[in-house]
């Protein structure tokens, strides 16, 4: 039997419990499509969901008659669509399996509060949950601008469950619900659409250096930087059970984590072609989902466990204390205080004179504010700027925008006015966020 995994968006919040359904045609008009999984949760009233079930084997499901089997419950009616029509599957999964979907006709008059159980498709187990993108209603808790009371904080995070930024939204954000992104724009829209209430970014690693797309990122969203995280990273070296480090070909991972863990796969023979690809986790969820026995993924201990994964090795980092730092984004920033320590993330772009940078510089050292970090980026706008200043003809210099993280609230007269100082010397300023420095102990892993 193929063994199918049950994908759903988990947009629902109430439940219902259908005891079988069989296949026929998609003519009723109050089709309650949901999206679901085991155990998921629906509320009646939500019509524009569904679910769907992605091949946990290669190829296309056999056509025929299903049968799908589900806790019993109060669901009236119910249709499924053929699912051996190919036009049924999705055909935006490029080099992925597809998905087939069947939608659930709920019948008016029943509670809110009902769930349903996904237990076989004509007998094969559902397991593993992945959010489809189909429209929801928008409803009132979409609109409010801070979570319902007794609901929990949704932050958006770049990756599959099992991330290291999944680890890091749930440091920042003790229960909350993680929303997992498929690229770091995607998590910034969902703060900006109000489809999440956070987002959680890497923006440096203490081995990989600057994560530059978010820099770019930072500047381009209205976001406000509200927090951050510093997350010590432990990679382990995944591999589907029974594989030796002797069979592998190739590693895929993170380019953040291939970087992260190059002298270690080099001192553990791994000379082998490395692959990058999305997130650590996704490596391992690739691999998992297409039963590859010659690659190897670098990923968290909790992404093995996850896609039930082999530890083949375990802190493979470079450096037992590898760390990245992560900060939190809100549509709203927070008020900066003084009673405890603050970091304030500014960038700007200098004026054309000589020695401004200098200038801007020294405004924080004069006045003892200590800066923790400096990174420049090209001004995509304005790439160039040529002068005529020299006898020989034109002169042509990169144009470049600097981010400046300080130890200092904006709460604090010494930042005001190093700021106002630095306007003098600045075309464009901008405070990206004045929030609290995370201050917890890291622990380092033991080395290798
Ligand atoms: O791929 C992941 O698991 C991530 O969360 C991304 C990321 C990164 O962008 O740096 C986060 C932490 C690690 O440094 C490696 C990868």
């Amino acid at each position: 039997m193929e063994a199918l995994e049950s994908s759903c968006a988990s947009m629902c919040r109430s439940s219902c419990s259908i005891s079988s359904i069989s296949p026929s045609s998609s003519s009723a008009s109050s089709w309650a499509a949901f999206s679901s999984a085991s155990s998921a949760q629906i509320r009646a009233s939500h019509l524009h969901t569904c679910l769907a079930f992605k091949w946990a084997a290669s190829g296309r499901p056999s056509s025929g008659s299903w049968q799908i089997s589900v806790s019993s419950g109060q669901m009236q009616s119910f249709q499924s669509r053929s699912l051996s029509s190919s036009a049924f599957f999705s055909h935006r999964r490029r080099g992925r399996r597809p998905l087939a979907i069947v939608l659930f006709q709920m019948s008016a008059g029943q509670g809110n509060e009902q769930s349903v159980d996904l237990v076989h498709v004509n007998g094969a187990t559902l397991t593993s949950l992945e959010a489809m993108n189909l429209p929801k209603p928008l409803s009132i808790s979409d609109l409010s601008p801070a979570p319902l009371h007794g609901s929990s904080l949704r932050v958006a995070y770049q990756g599959v469950p099992g991330a290291y930024s999944e680890a890091a939204a749930g440091k920042a954000y003790p229960n909350c619900e993680p929303v997992p992104c498929d690229q770091f724009e995607a998590a910034f829209q969902a703060v900006e659409l109000w489809l999440a209430d956070r987002a959680v970014l890497p923006v440096e690693n203490s081995l990989g250096g600057s994560i530059h797309r978010n820099y770019d990122l930072l500047l381009r969203h209205r976001l406000h930087i509200v927090g951050e995280v510093q997350l010590p990273v432990h990679h382990c070296l995944l591999a589907m059970p029974g594989v030796s480090k002797a069979e592998l070909k190739r590693v895929i991972s993170h380019p953040q984590a291939l970087a992260q863990c190059e002298h270690t796969l080099t001192r553990l023979g791994l000379n082998v072609a490395r692959e990058a690809v999305d997130d650590t986790a996704g490596a391992a969820q690739f691999i998992a989902e297409n039963n590859i026995h010659d690659t190897a993924a670098i990923a968290s201990s909790r992404a093995a466990d996850i896609y039930g994964m082999n530890i083949l090795a375990e802190g493979i980092q470079d450096d037992s204390g590898n760390v990245t730092r992560f900060v939190m984004l809100a549509r709203e920033p927070i008020i900066p205080r003084v009673d405890r320590p603050f970091k304030t993330s500014i960038v700007f772009a200098n004026e054309e004179a000589t020695g401004s940078l200098f200038k801007i510089l020294a405004a924080f050292a004069f006045r003892d504010i200590n800066l923790t970090k400096i990174e420049s980026r090209p001004q995509r706008k304005k790439p160039l700027r040529i002068v005529d200043d020299t006898n020989n003809g034109k002169a042509k210099y990169f144009e470049y925008l600097f981010y400046i993280d300080f130890e200092a609230s904006m709460a604090d007269p010494r930042a005001q006015n190093a700021l106002a100082e630095l306007q003098e010397f600045t075309s464009f300023l901008r405070v990206l966020g004045s929030y609290p420095m995370d201050m917890t102990p890291l622990v380092r892993s033991p080395p290798l």
